[in-house]
């Protein structure tokens, strides 16, 4: 018996499913981690692997870099939660005001869920409306407004348990890239308060807007008053520095941040729209408070973060692009050697495979994909050193610590793999 398989046995008599959150469990037990360092994460089984899960999304800059871990480090001496404002909140939120294009205000929090729960309460008392608009696939966290067909770990289950109809009844879901389907759920409910988008679907597998379709997404929010919500807890300051909004030239009402924010360490802000954003709690009445909110260490990290990114954004943009373009042409040369039947959509420094032959536009055509042999894949990747998040709705994310030869071992294990695949088809 290996370590990680002692350590799950272990894990499991106290911690539900053995696990902290249900995405890191696979059959029949996950590898346990003990660091991570650049593009690696090492094992208890003294393995390392080249990472693409990257904290899903959240290790931007590569695990452990150095400015990031130094101003943590530098603030642990000087207090790491004191709960009365800070001037270094106030120079992280002109930070985010100063990068992204929608925010003339910020609020800080710990985590992306927080954040899009706190946004949709924030459209509701904005409007005086109930309901919220999701998207099939779109997951914004694990809270009770949003987890209707919601993707990552909740698209392989019907329904929580635990969420009252009440909530559910208040929550349309319409198909992503289809602005008519869009138009007429908003139609049909006049008490729409807020529409929520990923502007790039990450949790369904990676699904990209069509040409025009988040400018349209804009116009019908725009044109029925409808607040607009990008959750960019994943493309925020990682598709661009300004996320998805700077990306494709769109201002949302109000947005969603956290993962690449802190490079690690747990941080989340909602920005956007000053007349919205002055609703919040003491300005407003929509309540928001956190124990956490705004904690030092956490701070102290984003600002390193975002003052790397501000710095050398045009060659971490770039660089990190090329390197996941690198891997997608080499993926999409060898599954042609291979014969398989295979979509990659790709989008700056995010990539994901369907084992189908029909284009992934959508949640319905992202199930298409073959789930079992998504799993060989996951396997095979695993035994060549490649770590990739092991289901099949989530996104592959390449950091500034990815190199070419980490991108050319990449490439050799995804050729191998599809090489095993088709000789047992
Ligand atoms: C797009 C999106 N929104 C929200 C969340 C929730 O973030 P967190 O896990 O930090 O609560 C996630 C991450 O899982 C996400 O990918
Ligand atoms: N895309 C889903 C997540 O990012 C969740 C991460 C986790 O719960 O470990």
């Amino acid at each position: 018996m290996n370590r990680s398989e002692q350590l799950f046995g272990r894990a499991k008599k106290v911690l539900p499913g053995g696990v902290n959150s249900p995405v890191r469990f696979y059959e029949p037990y996950p590898f346990f981690a003990t660091s991570a360092r650049g593009s690696k994460l090492t094992t208890a089984d003294h393995k390392t692997y080249l990472d693409y899960c990257m904290g899903y999304g959240a290790m931007v800059l590569g695990h452990g870099y150095s400015s990031v871990i130094e101003a943590v480090r530098s603030q642990l001496d000087n207090g790491t939660l004191f709960c009365v404002p800070t001037e270094r909140e106030i120079k992280l939120a002109e930070m985010i005001c100063k990068v992204v294009p929608c925010a003339e205000m910020a609020r800080l929090l710990n985590t992306g869920s927080e954040a899009t729960m706190h946004a949709i309460r924030l459209a509701r008392a904005f409007t005086k409306r109930k309901c919220v608009i999701k998207f099939e696939g779109g997951y914004h966290g694990a809270h009770d407004y949003v987890l209707a067909k919601a993707g990552s770990g909740a698209a392989s289950m019907p329904a929580s348990e635990g969420v009252l109809e009440e909530a559910s009844a208040q929550t349309a879901v319409v198909p992503y890239n289809d602005p008519a389907a869009l138009e007429r759920a908003i139609e049909k409910n006049r008490d729409t308060a807020c529409v929520i988008i990923e502007p790039v679907l990450a949790n369904i597998g990676l699904v990209l807007p069509e040409k025009r379709y988040l400018n349209e997404v804009r116009r019908i929010t725009e044109q029925n008053d409808v607040v607009l919500i990008f959750d960019e807890v994943v493309t925020g300051f990682r598709l661009q520095l300004g996320g998805a909004s700077e990306f494709f030239g769109i201002k949302p009402d109000l947005a969603a941040f956290a993962k690449a924010l802190g490079n690690g360490l747990p941080i989340a802000a909602i920005a956007g729209k000053r007349e919205i954003m002055s609703k919040l709690a003491p300005a407003g009445a929509a309540y928001q408070a956190s124990t956490f909110a705004g904690n030092s260490v956490s701070v102290a990290a984003a600002i390193a973060t975002l003052e790397t990114l501000i710095e050398a954004k045009n060659a971490i943009y770039p660089k990190i692009a090329r390197t996941c373009d690198s891997i997608v042409d080499g993926i999409k040369d060898a599954l042609s050697a291979a014969q398989l039947d295979c979509t990659v959509n790709s989008i700056g420094s995010m990539f994901q495979l369907f084992f189908t032959g029909e284009k992934v536009k959508d949640e319905a055509s992202a199930k298409k994909s073959n789930a079992a042999i998504f799993r060989r894949l996951f396997d095979e990747l695993l035994k060549r050193d490649v770590f990739i998040p092991p289901s099949q709705f989530e996104t592959c994310f390449v950091s500034y610590a990815h190199s070419e030869d980490d991108a050319d071992k990449t490439i050799e294990a995804y050729s191998e793999a599809f090489r095993r695949i088709k000789k047992q088809q």
